[in-house]
């Protein structure tokens, strides 16, 4: 995991990166935080190289709930507290208490698209063990179903469907100043 930062770090209020798998968290927010010369951290590659195994091995050899308070432990002391863009795994703020927290710790953004949309990117590769089923699509919809009222509430809302990579990151750093210009 990352070592926690300094204080003067804090200064400059975390962006937190949430929303659904394929929505485009981790692509979008390793450009994002080129572009604010922000430290780059994705919770999901963080508890791989803590743990020296992939997602999907931690759900299978220990379970989704031990990954989940790994999620948790990230969250609460994992990282550091400022200057940093956290593209955060697609369940972690799905977690009872983590949307709260998250809104402490600094900004947050959920990133969503359609259904469809994210069908067509998940497709593309089997990392997530949530999605390694018979019925991909029944099961993106059921648990975005489920977990969509928590994304709504998570923070500024930004579509990545019918944009252009560029066009988000803008949006996401235009959404990024003016809420850390309030942020005490
Ligand atoms: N306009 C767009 N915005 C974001 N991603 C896009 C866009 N167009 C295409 N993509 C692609 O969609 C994919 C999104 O995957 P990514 O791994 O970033 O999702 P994620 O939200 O981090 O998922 P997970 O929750 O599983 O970590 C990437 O391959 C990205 O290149
Ligand atoms: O939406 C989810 O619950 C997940 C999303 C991924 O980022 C990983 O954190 C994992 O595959 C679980
Ligand atoms: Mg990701």
């Amino acid at each position: 995991m990352a070592a926690v930062s300094e204080k003067s770090d804090s200064a400059k209020p975390n962006l937190y990166i949430v929303g659904f798998m394929g929505v485009g968290k981790s692509a979008i927010g390793r450009k994002v935080a080129r572009e604010l010369r922000y430290k780059f951290i994705d919770s999901d590659h963080e508890i791989e190289s803590k743990e020296g195994m992939k997602v999907a091995e931690i759900f299978s050899q220990r379970g989704e709930p031990a990954f989940r308070s790994m999620e948790r432990e990230f969250i609460e002391s994992g990282h550091p507290d400022g200057s940093c863009v956290v593209s955060c795994g697609g369940g972690l703020v799905v977690q009872e208490g983590m949307s709260d927290l998250l809104k402490e710790k600094g900004v947050v953004v959920c990133l969503f698209a359609s259904p469809e949309c994210i069908i067509e990117r998940t497709s593309r590769n089997k990392n997530r063990p949530l999605l390694n089923v018979d019925n991909p699509e029944k099961r993106v919809r059921e648990l975005l179903s489920e977990r969509e009222p928590i994304y709504m509430n998570a923070g500024a809302c930004i579509t990545t469907e019918g944009r252009s990579m560029p066009e988000v990151v803008r949006h996401v750093i235009r959404t990024y100043k003016a809420a850390a210009r309030d942020y005490a």
